[in-house]
């Protein structure tokens, strides 16, 4: 198609009934304003083709501006901007014309534009899109079910949980959007995204046809001498079955360092008239399987793909993490979508963590997609695994191993909030 126009979505209605064609999920009463909540209307993008319906655009995507926590130096995460692309669409008349294609290389093109944002994210509707697009797979989501009362153990916690006391609130009240973000900023564990305030307010918004028959989203905050150190938003489906109270508990999240989680879970897994709690966005390495006793401990664990990473501008994205251990790898990277990130880079980490990249004529060590890079980034994904999986190739004997000490971190990274 020689005719795609890819630019700002000026008609905001026109854009909400492309969505609501493309996931053709119930129409909500709310206002167009209401529904576009927390996507800045400079971040909002359409495509248009001459002779389109003018009540849908062809295509839609959308950015979130959202804060990614990276390796940092002493294994404390280091907070980076990320462009959280989200609200990406394709009219049913129009899909595989390649909309996709060139919504994404408008949207690289804006980021690689964008001073200091190096980084997109986002989380995939279906695993099969965003690969060949450069996204690469950095972290899981476990969704674990437990039943009320389930023993939760860790004796060196104690204390530090036993300081913890939990206050619950409605995600409507005032001033809870801004309690979350900024609890989640100070809290925000390596692989975790935290959204602006808009963002807060849209995880609070409680539309009507959302509430049909359910509760309101609740939030349990978690305090340490009066100020907020975590929190767990939640919901109880009420259930009664043979005159028992068997209703079900799902919590949307749980932030906050172990201690925390461990005084926050307690109290989730200890609600009146509940039977089960199912936990959704836990790391795949969160000690909560632990505490349980184990995968056969908990009433069932799923997995499975959290956030997608894309660097945008690869130096300067390798350069803004720490290194776990030095390395001198020169990698040729294929990259068709961003071609400024295509071709052979030096990366030279030293034992202070800290790397160049720089372009390099020398042979290269490792020849990889973009998006190995991009699972590699947040130090989870084993970057040696990949190259036994045949998906990375090793071109100098020991490389692919070099590169992925340098890469990787001492702790698994979280799962990543919805957006
Ligand atoms: C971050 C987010 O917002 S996730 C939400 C993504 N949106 C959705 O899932 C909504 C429903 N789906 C859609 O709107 C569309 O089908 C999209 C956005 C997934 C794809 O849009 P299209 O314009 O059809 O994609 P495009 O024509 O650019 O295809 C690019 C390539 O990806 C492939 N592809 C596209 N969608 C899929 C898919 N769902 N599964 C597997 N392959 C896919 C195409 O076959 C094509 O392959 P090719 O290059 O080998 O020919």
């Amino acid at each position: 198609m020689t005719d795609l126009r890819v630019g700002l979505a000026s008609d905001a209605d026109r854009y909400l009934a492309t969505d609501q064609t493309v996931w053709f999920a119930e129409v909500l009463s709310a206002s167009t304003e209401e529904q576009l909540l927390g996507l800045p209307v400079d971040q909002r993008f359409a495509v248009d083709v001459d002779g389109a319906d003018p009540a849908t655009y062809p295509g839609i995507y959308g950015v979130f501006p959202m804060t990614l926590a990276i390796p940092g130096a002493a294994d404390a995460p280091r907070q980076v901007p990320c462009a959280g692309l989200t609200w990406v669409g394709v009219h049913p008349d129009h899909r595989r014309k390649g909309i996709l294609t060139t919504m994404l290389r408008h949207h690289f093109e804006e980021v690689h534009a964008a001073p200091g944002t190096h980084v997109s994210a986002l989380h995939a509707s279906e695993p099969a899109i965003y690969g060949r697009h450069g996204y690469g797979l950095a972290s899981h989501e476990l969704v674990v079910t437990l039943s009320r009362g389930a023993t939760l153990t860790a004796p060196d916690l104690e204390d530090a949980a036993g300081t913890i006391t939990t206050q619950m609130a409605t995600a409507t009240d005032p001033g809870v959007p801004a309690r979350l973000r900024e609890c989640h900023l100070a809290v925000a564990e390596l692989g975790s995204v935290v959204g602006e305030q808009a963002y807060y307010e849209r995880v609070c918004q409680q539309l009507p046809e959302n509430l049909r028959g359910k509760e309101p989203w609740r939030v349990l905050f978690a305090r340490r001498d009066g100020v907020d150190v975590g929190f767990a938003a939640f919901r109880r489906n009420e259930k009664w079955e043979h005159a028992r109270p068997s209703s079900t508990l799902d919590a949307w999240a749980v932030v906050g360092e172990p201690a925390t989680r461990l005084a926050l879970l307690r109290r989730l897994l200890d609600f009146d008239l509940v039977s089960t709690v199912k936990v959704g966005t836990v790391g795949a390495d969160d000690p909560l399987v632990l505490w349980a006793g184990g995968p056969r401990a908990t009433g069932g664990i799923e997995t499975y793909d959290s956030l997608w990473i894309r660097l945008v501008d690869l130096p300067e994205a390798l350069m803004d993490r720490a290194w776990s251990a030095p390395c001198d790898v020169v990698v040729d990277v294929v990259d068709r979508a961003a071609p400024w990130n295509e071709g052979r880079w030096r990366i030279r980490a030293d034992d202070t963590g800290a790397a160049t990249v720089e372009r390099s004529e020398a042979d290269a060590d490792v020849r990889l997609p973009v998006a190995a890079l991009g699972s590699g980034y947040l130090g989870g994904a084993n970057l040696l695994g990949l190259a036994r999986a045949g998906l990375v190739t090793e071109q100098r004997r020991g490389a692919a191993r070099e590169l992925w000490h340098a890469l990787r971190a001492d702790v698994t990274p979280v799962a990543a909030v919805g957006f």
